[in-house]
This record gives structure tokens, sequence and C-alpha cells, in this order.
């Protein structure tokens, strides 16, 4: 039997667990384990219930056991910016507050009265997003300041995983870039900025790149599940494994398409030019020293929290479908309004959003559907512009991958809104991308290259051409 790795996906609304191994020069899956991940409250916080995400990858090492997968190793992933602390006995000091939580309100600009924003892009290039570790850091230093003191270990959500699986503290290089606290150039800990900020620079850990090998399991870990597996440094940012396996590169820009939508290309060198900065885009760090610079946008979120409005009465596939029977561009959001992080109510802060700006208000759940879609659809013209505008040249394809590609009607309308031809696929790029990372480990694949031809063999990329005189006059006025 082959080398089988499990990957362990964890994004915002759900996560996976998905064993691979080469069979005749194709990459096979075998999915494990998957369950639902959200936002729960805990005390006045936004957190995320990290006791039992770790919970259910146990439940997914103990389900590989029942179908006889003896993974060699496991990698694991998740979403960026959020973290742990632990103290001198390795506890925790405060639950896993979620990046949409509001206690980052506000401290960005307080950031910037001591450091200024453009030097700080220029030494991390970072894109802007209020919810950056950073800020929430800061937070902690303002208001829980005694938290901070008593701190020894800052751990990144995956690291977290890791250390409980194999009882190894390490920082992974492309989730340390999206706190906005590691330098671009030296691609470390920014230890001047977190002087500036008293951020106590000890409790971060050395930065380690993907493909390494961080140790076996923790050993009542290992009993307990009656094999040993080697825990793997994977692009433990999900968007940076994501990108590690989109299949279509050549002159493409990627969409990572979840509960957010990162859209962007890989870069040899970090962009930090002001071009850049106006348009609030991202120099993440990618495997093999790449960049990925992309930026944020709302994403799917939007819909899956219209979809939670509805008590779930529809699915995601219906909910494309009604969207679809909708008469398209009648009326428009700016997706990227922090208005759209957290609302109360998702449907209703996009109806209050179309009333102020004198527009027909969506009422139906197609209207709803149509009006964030076409929203998305119109942000990501707008990002593809501003990457075109950033590199001087024209890109001739787009890659959607992740969960959204599943979206066959969004897909058909990225195309005819931005003209390009889009390939989509496949689903779970993100696992692929873990599993690439650990096979290469393993010595199983030479490189990135050989992988990535892998993967464009194994899975089925579904092609959509903009359709003839569907390239419709929007609303742009609407948009703020
Ligand atoms: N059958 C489907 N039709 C349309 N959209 C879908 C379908 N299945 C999933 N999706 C979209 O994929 C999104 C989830 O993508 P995923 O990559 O799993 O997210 P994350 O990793 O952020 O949890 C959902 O929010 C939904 O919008
Ligand atoms: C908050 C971050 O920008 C976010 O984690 C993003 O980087 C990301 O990776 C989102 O992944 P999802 O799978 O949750 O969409
Ligand atoms: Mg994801």
């Amino acid at each position: 039997m082959g080398t089988y790795c499990l990957a362990v996906d964890i994004g915002a609304s759900s996560g996976r667990m998905i064993a691979g191994t080469i069979i005749a020069g194709k990459l096979e899956l075998t999915e494990v384990h998957r369950f639902e991940n959200k936002i729960i409250q805990k005390g006045q916080h936004s957190c995320w219930d990290t006791d039992r995400l770790f919970q259910e990858i146990k439940t997914g090492i103990m389900k590989c056991k029942k179908q006889d997968i003896q993974p060699q190793s496991i990698g694991i992933d998740t979403w960026a910016v959020d973290f742990v602390l632990l103290d001198g006995n390795d506890n925790l000091l405060t639950d896993c507050v979620s990046y949409r939580d509001p206690r980052t309100d506000g401290m960005m600009e307080k950031v910037f009265e001591i450091f200024s924003k453009e030097r700080l892009y220029l030494e991390t290039g970072i894109q802007f997003q209020k919810f950056n570790t950073i800020y929430q850091l800061y937070s902690l230093q303002q208001n829980c300041p005694e938290v901070l003191k008593k701190a020894e270990s800052f751990l990144l959500i995956p690291e977290y995983f890791n250390f409980l699986l194999a009882g190894v503290k390490a920082s992974e290089y492309t989730n340390a870039s999206s706190t906005q606290l590691v330098n671009a150039f030296t691609k470390k800990w920014d230890d001047s900025l977190m002087d500036v900020l008293s951020i106590k620079k000890e409790m971060f850990h050395e930065i380690k790149m993907p493909k390494t090998v961080l140790g076996p399991l923790r050993k009542e870990l290992a009993a307990e599940f009656g094999m040993d597996i080697k825990v793997i440094l994977p692009a433990t940012h999900d968007t940076g494994s994501a990108v590690i396996s989109a299949p279509v590169q050549e002159d493409a820009i990627y969409i990572s398409s979840g509960t957010w939508s990162l859209i962007g290309v890989e870069n040899p060198f970090p962009i930090c030019v002001t071009k850049a900065l106006d348009y609030n885009f991202t120099n993440e760090g990618g495997m093999d020293h790449q960049f990925r610079f992309l930026k944020n946008i709302m994403g799917l979120w939007m819909i899956q929290e219209v979809k939670r409005n509805y008590q779930d009465e529809f699915t995601f596939a219906e909910l494309a479908c009604l969207a679809q029977e909708e008469l398209p561009f009648q009326a428009m959001v700016d997706v990227n309004d922090d208005r759209f992080l957290k609302p109360v109510n998702m449907i209703e802060e996009i109806q209050d959003y179309c009333r102020e700006t004198g527009q027909t208000i969506p009422l139906t759940p197609g209207e709803v559907a149509r009006c964030v879609f076409d929203s998305l659809a119109v942000s990501y013209k707008e990002a593809v512009e501003q990457i075109e505008h950033i590199f001087e040249k024209e890109f001739s394809q787009i890659n959607v991958i992740g969960g959204g590609c599943q979206n066959e009607k969004l897909n058909q309308l990225i195309a005819n809104v931005t003209g390009k031809d889009v390939y989509a696929g496949p689903v779970e790029a993100t696992a692929i991308g873990n599993l690439a990372v650990q096979l290469m480990a393993l010595g199983e694949v030479k490189d990135i290259k050989e992988v990535r031809k892998i993967i464009y063999q194994s899975f089925e990329v579904k092609k959509y051409q903009p359709e003839n005189g569907q390239i419709p006059i929007m609303q742009r006025s609407a948009v703020k």
C-alpha cells in the first residue's frame, strides 16, 4: 500500500480531514471526516471552539484506523490571524477569540499613531484588515495587559493543534506572515515593531518553513490511536495550502473561494509599492519563499449568513439557482464594507445598504442571493483590474478553487463580468495543497512543479467562457 498522508483543513465554516496517496501518478483522496466550524459566544467575545475542533481532529484520526488507513504523516491548516496564549505551564490564558470579534475596533488607528501605516506596509507588506493579529494583540495590550504579562507562548491556531498533537511549539511562515508582525524581507518576526508596540517578543517561537517535520505524536496520543504519525508543517495558512495546489498557473489569477474570497497571484518578491497599499493588497508568505500577492474579499460568508438568516431553509445550490432566476445587477453592495463583517442580520444589513443608497431593495431570497453574487462578482472584477494595473499586464484566466467553485452560476457570472475564462476546481484545493507539502517532506514527490503536474492530472477542472453580450452594464454608482 502506498504512503498515505492526512490533511486537516479547517476553514471558518467547516473542517475536513482527507487522506491522500499517489497511485499510478494520480493523487487519490479519501475523505475521512468532515465537521462544522462556527463562531460561538463565550462571555463577551466571539470565539472559536478549539476544544471541540481538537476533538474532531482526534475523531478523524480514529476514523483512519477504522478504515485501515495508516497515515505516515499529518498536517494541519486553518484560517489565519487568530491565536492562543499559553502561560509558563502551557495553560490557555484566554478563550480563542475570533477575528470577527469587535475587540479590535479602533485599534488599527491607535497603532498608526505610533507606527505609520506606510512604514507598516513597507516593512510587512500585509493588507490592512482591522482584525490582523497585530491589532488583536494591541487590543490585549491596551485592555488586558495582565494577560500579556503572563503569556509565555503565542501560537496561531494550527500551531496550537500541533502543540497538542506533538508537544512542539513552532511558528510556521505562511501563517506567521498574516499577523502583520513578520518582516517581508527578513521573513522573521519584526522585533523592532514589537518593541515599539510593547508586544512581548519573547513569546513568539522560531518561524519554520513548510515541509518541516515537527516530530512524532505525543506518546499518550500514539498509544490512544494505536499508531504513530509524523506531524509535518504544511503551509498552515489554509490559503497558502490552497494556492500551492491551484492547478491553473499560467497567466492565471486565483480566487480561493470559501468563507472568504482570496484573490491574487503568486509572485517571487513582495510588492510594497504605494499602488498596492492604496488597493490594500497583501504579500502573505508562500511556499519556497514565494509571495501570495492577494486581497481579501468578504466572500461567501455573506451567503452563509443569508442561509442562516433563512433558518437553512435553502441549500447553497438552491440559493444559487434562485439567484439565477432574478434580473442581474438590480441592487449592489460594497461587499468589503466593515458592516458586513459580522452584522446581526445579513439580509437586513444588505437591505439597509440598498435603502441608504437609493437602490431597489432585494426582498425575496432570490433577490437577496442575486445581490450577494452580483456584488461579489463586481468586487472580483475590480480586484482583477487592480492586479492588472499593478503588474501592467493582462491575465487571461481565473482559477476558482475551494468550496465556492461548486457555485456554477457564480463561476459563469465571474467569466461574464471579467470577460475571462474561468477554471473551476478543485473543491478541496486547500487539503490537496496540504497533502502536497507532506508528500514533498516525505520525499514522495520532488518539488512543487512535480506535485502541481500530478494535481492537474488528478482533478477535474471545469471551464467557463464569457457568454457573448453577457458583460452587463453595472450600476457602479451604488457601490460607495
Ligand atoms: N453545492 C454547492 N453549490 C454552491 N455553492 C456551494 C456548494 N457547496 C459549497 N458551496 C459554497 O462553498 C462555501 C464553503 O466553501 P469552503 O471552501 O468549504 O469554506 P471554508 O473553508 O471557509 O469553510 C459555502 O459557503 C458555499 O457558499
Ligand atoms: C481572516 C483571514 O483573512 C482569513 O483566515 C483568510 O486568510 C482565510 O484563509 C480564509 O479561509 P476560509 O477557508 O475560512 O475562507
Ligand atoms: Mg477554507
